[in-house]
């Protein structure tokens, strides 16, 4: 089985992409921010930005749940924020194959998103300490980076091929 995590700073994208990606390969779909505890969440919302040690245990969780859609034998798109390259090696720690999905676009792009954006915890604040924490995919990491500043359709459309890619390389043994 595979995961597929659409990564990136709040607000970049990975809800939106992530939900029609789902709809797009028919793969159930999850998201990082329900794993968060209730503290992490008032952290946020506070506008004080998570460190490292906030990080693990919800990382621990999505990881543990990656592992049990391997056990179900589910696919999966799971948005998750994955800054630090660390963070993606909690993750590809799981039973599952992980692969990342980078939606990427300016400051100025995403934050223009944060101010729009209705009902949400995380404050337009916090987003410069994402884009300095975001350490992008390294070479060795099977992932896709994405320009998230085109339409939701078109990001769709190259994710999807990507991902269609990726897998056909593992059932061939390419991959
Ligand atoms: N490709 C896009 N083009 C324009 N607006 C977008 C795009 N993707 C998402 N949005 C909008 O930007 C805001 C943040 O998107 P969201 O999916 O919540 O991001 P994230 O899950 O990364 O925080 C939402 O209001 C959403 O409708
Ligand atoms: O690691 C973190 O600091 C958080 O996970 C963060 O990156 C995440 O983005 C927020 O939970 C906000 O949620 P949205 O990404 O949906 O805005």
């Amino acid at each position: 089985m595979t995961a597929v995590i659409v990564m990136g700073v709040s607000g970049t994208g990975k809800t939106t992409i992530a939900e029609a990606l789902s709809e797009e390969l028919d793969w159930a779909f999850a998201e990082a921010d329900e794993f968060h505890s209730q503290a992490n969440i008032a952290k946020m919302a506070s506008s004080t930005p998570l460190v490292d040690h906030d990080r693990w245990p919800w990382l621990g969780l999505i990881a543990a749940f990656l592992s049990q859609c391997e056990t179900d034998g589910d696919n999966v798109i799971v948005t998750c924020s994955a800054l630090k390259r660390a963070y993606r090696d909690v993750l590809r720690r799981s039973q599952t194959r992980v692969l990342f999905v980078h939606l990427d676009a300016s400051f100025d792009v995403i934050a223009e998103r944060v101010a729009n954006r209705k009902g949400h915890y995380m404050p337009l604040k916090l987003l410069d300490s994402q884009f300095e924490i975001l350490q992008p995919l390294e070479p060795d990491e099977e992932g896709v980076v994405i320009d998230s500043a085109q339409s939701p359709e078109e990001i769709v459309r190259q994710a999807a091929a990507w991902v269609r890619d990726r897998c056909q390389d593992e059932q061939s043994g390419v991959g």
